[in-house]
């Protein structure tokens, strides 16, 4: 624990501007500003609510989105899925019983929560942000406290618009120097979780900073700490600067006019101070981080396009031979083969990995004037209604439709099966996504984790390729 004079991280600093109240053990109550809700981990919690006869604490400060269970496709049909129906249709009502504000499936506005929260202005620098799931790290690309609750703790929030939460450890990822052509803020956080591991950050927020942190735009930085769970942190943060103002200003929900710029003045105070104390610390160039993907089931087992996969005579114990060999045999590859070349089934480019109007342009560029390979799925899945919207403006869904991409509405998609957007038995699927547990994108599922434009030059070329070699001038 640091001294109230000692130099502080940014982490720090927002956490006790919300402390509410220590408990003798170091556990605080913690003041939360904004609290997003999904269809899958509210129902129980507005029903404890009901059962307990409490009303939402500040229905002001909740804001609710259906978007795992939601249909991709044509958004006039009837919900066919009878388990899903009745999710949305849950959500629906609690919403409308308790006040609380709700993008509707018709609406521009609806989306995955964590594209949403920051494209609405909902999550803004300085705050607790708090959703009943895992990616609401995603948020602290603004420089803000934002992590995932337990079904409980929605309920606890809701009541009380509070939490109670044990200090985390500070980590700082440094990523300094300039990333290649054909490099995105994708691969820097494959790069990152392939060095730390899925258990690197256990136990710590961590704090991206550095000169190639600095220079990526918001989308980039959202794709950072969207995958800070992956690196098994409790959240993930950027210290806000000028890009987050320009991307804040004139937003729905954000300040405006003076109380804009009383804002601005008080989020340049949220930066960590110089000499703060950090518990761990990650340093990686720039310039050494290629085009990556998983090749494995695990989103630490991360490779270079233009390396191979590893063999299991290569590990140092039998455990991790045998993991490698298990690994191997799911995902249908040999041994220290080149990935480069694999013949692809799907292509994904969505989820709140990368699903943002940046993330589409970058999968434009490589798409536009080629075809996708006849025997390839693609699919690009907006983040949100006006992400589409402006990626048609952009002519950007023409390009994606001319190639044979499916052009869909916004959700959760094929990130995870619980929609009908799922990869068939063994199918290969070069995804934006973030975890490539088996049978996270359907049963049996083979995902390879990459950004996308990579993802965009395995479906015009039909396999795993170095998206450089499609890029003018890039070799
Ligand atoms: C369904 C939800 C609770 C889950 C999460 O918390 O992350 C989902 O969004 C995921 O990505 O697996
Ligand atoms: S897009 Fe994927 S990771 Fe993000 S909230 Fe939905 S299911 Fe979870």
């Amino acid at each position: 624990m640091h001294k109230p004079s000692s130099p502080r991280t940014l982490y720090d600093k927002i956490w006790d501007d919300h402390v509410v109240l220590t408990l003798e053990d170091g556990t605080c109550l913690l003041y939360i500003d904004r609290h997003l809700l999904h269809e899958v981990t509210s129902p129980q919690a507005f029903e404890g609510l009901r059962a307990a006869g409490r009303p939402v604490r500040r229905p002001g400060a909740t804001f609710a989105v259906a978007d795992h269970n939601v249909p991709t496709s044509d958004r006039s049909l009837p919900i066919e899925d009878q388990q899903s129906r009745l999710q949305i249709e849950t959500l629906e009502r609690n919403v409308e019983e308790f006040g609380v504000p709700y993008f509707p499936l018709l609406s521009r506005k609806q989306g995955i929560a964590h594209v949403v929260g920051p494209e609405q202005g909902i999550s803004l620098p300085g705050m607790t942000i708090v959703c009943g799931d895992s990616h609401t790290s995603t948020h602290g690309a603004l420089g803000s406290l934002a992590f995932g609750i337990g079904t409980s703790e929605v309920e606890h929030v809701l009541a009380t618009q509070t939490l109670l939460q044990k200090r985390a450890k500070n980590m700082l990822v440094r990523v300094e120097g300039q990333i290649g052509p054909g490099v995105t803020a994708k691969d820097i956080m494959l790069a990152i979780i392939g060095r730390t591991g899925t258990a690197g950050g256990t136990g710590y927020v961590i704090e991206y900073a550095g000169s190639a942190v600095r220079a990526l735009d918001m989308a980039g930085r959202m794709t950072l700490c969207n995958m800070s769970i992956e690196a098994g942190a409790r959240a993930g943060m950027v210290a806000p600067d000028e890009t987050t103002f320009a991307y804040v200003k004139g937003r729905s929900y954000a300040p405006k006019g003076e109380a804009f710029e009383q804002a601005v003045a008080y989020w340049q105070s949220l930066r960590s101070d110089d000499g703060a104390h950090y518990d761990k610390e990650v340093f990686l160039d720039a310039a050494e981080i290629k085009p990556s993907l998983t090749w494995g089931t695990s989103p630490e087992d991360v490779m270079s396009i233009d390396g191979r996969v590893p063999s299991p005579d290569e590990a140092t114990d039998s455990a991790r031979a045998e993991r490698i060999r298990r690994t191997l045999s799911y995902m249908g590859l040999e041994a220290g083969q080149k990935l480069a070349g694999t013949p692809v089934d799907a292509v994904f480019i969505g989820s709140c990995t990368n699903s943002r109007i940046e993330d589409l342009r970058a999968a434009a560029a490589i798409v536009q004037n080629r075809k996708v390979v006849p025997s390839v799925r693609a699919m690009v899945v907006p983040g949100s209604g006006l992400v589409r919207q402006q990626a048609e403006a952009e002519g950007l869904d023409k390009i994606f439709r001319d190639a044979g991409f499916e052009w869909r509405e916004a959700g959760c998609s094929m990130c995870l099966g619980m929609n009908p957007d799922k990869l068939e038995t063994q199918q290969r699927c070069a995804s934006t996504s973030n975890r490539n547990f088996e049978g996270r994108q359907g049963p049996q599922g083979r995902t390879h984790l990459c950004s996308p434009s990579m993802a965009a030059a395995a479906a015009v070329t039909g396999t795993l390729c170095d998206v450089r070699e499609l890029m003018e001038g890039a070799r």
